[in-house]
């Protein structure tokens, strides 16, 4: 797949996405000939690969395209970074926030880098435990850093519109990496992503 920007889409693989598109309205009761459905396939399967542009993006090289040389030493945390991804057991989405700290070991990146690779993981189908183990990896591996922590809270619509139907369960999922093991450091970094600024 070749497409690099947000609204470029793969015109190789589009007709056979619209015809699956329509074939499953078509078993799922529907009629795609219908006035509102004629270009339901076509929308899906751009939807669909903007949902997946993911696999195509390299978080290393996003990292690596702002790495800047700092000496600073303390925790760097962004918080409350929104995502939405998409379960691989169900295709449904699963949506909330990641909070990223790390401690930096000479190089520092782009604030907006670190939402980015959120998104690079995010856009994909996954499981929310891999996603915040490959945010931890790639930040691990590209900037070498003394420590690396993720925490994403996200709720599940697979476990909301069907299944077990809860409707107000939140998932949490953690990694922590280096100095983070540590319990001090870990439970600062804890205290500053349930603390408000008011
Ligand atoms: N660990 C993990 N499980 C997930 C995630 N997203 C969805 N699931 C779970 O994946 C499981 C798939 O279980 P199955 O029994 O194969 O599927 P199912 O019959 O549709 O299960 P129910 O959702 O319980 O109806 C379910 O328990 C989902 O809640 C995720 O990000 N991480
Ligand atoms: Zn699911």
């Amino acid at each position: 797949m070749a497409f690099k920007k947000i609204e470029q889409y793969d015109e190789k693989i589009m007709p056979g996405l619209i015809h699956h598109y329509s074939e499953s309205l078509k078993l799922l009761g529907e009629d795609p000939e219908r006035e509102g459905l004629v270009k339901t396939p076509e929308r899906v399967a751009k939807a669909m690969q903007y949902m997946m542009q993911g696999y195509d993006q390299d978080a290393r090289a996003i990292l690596n395209s702002a790495k800047f040389k700092e000496s600073v030493s303390e925790m760097i945390l962004v918080k409350d970074i929104e995502l939405y991804s998409m379960c691989e057991h169900h295709m449904l989405p699963f949506f909330g926030k990641a909070h990223i700290a790390y401690i930096p070991n000479g190089y520092i990146t782009g604030l907006s880098k670190l939402a980015r690779v959120v998104d690079v993981y995010a856009r994909r189908l996954q499981v929310q435990e891999r996603l915040t183990t490959q945010i931890l990896d790639a930040i691990k591996e590209t900037l070498n850093p003394l420590g690396v922590a993720v925490v994403i809270e996200a709720k599940h619509l697979c476990m909301m519109m069907r299944g077990v139907q809860k409707q107000n369960s939140v998932t949490t999922t953690s990694a922590f990496w280096g100095e983070f093991e540590k319990n001090e450091t870990r439970s600062e970094f804890t205290k500053l992503i349930t603390s408000r600024l008011h």
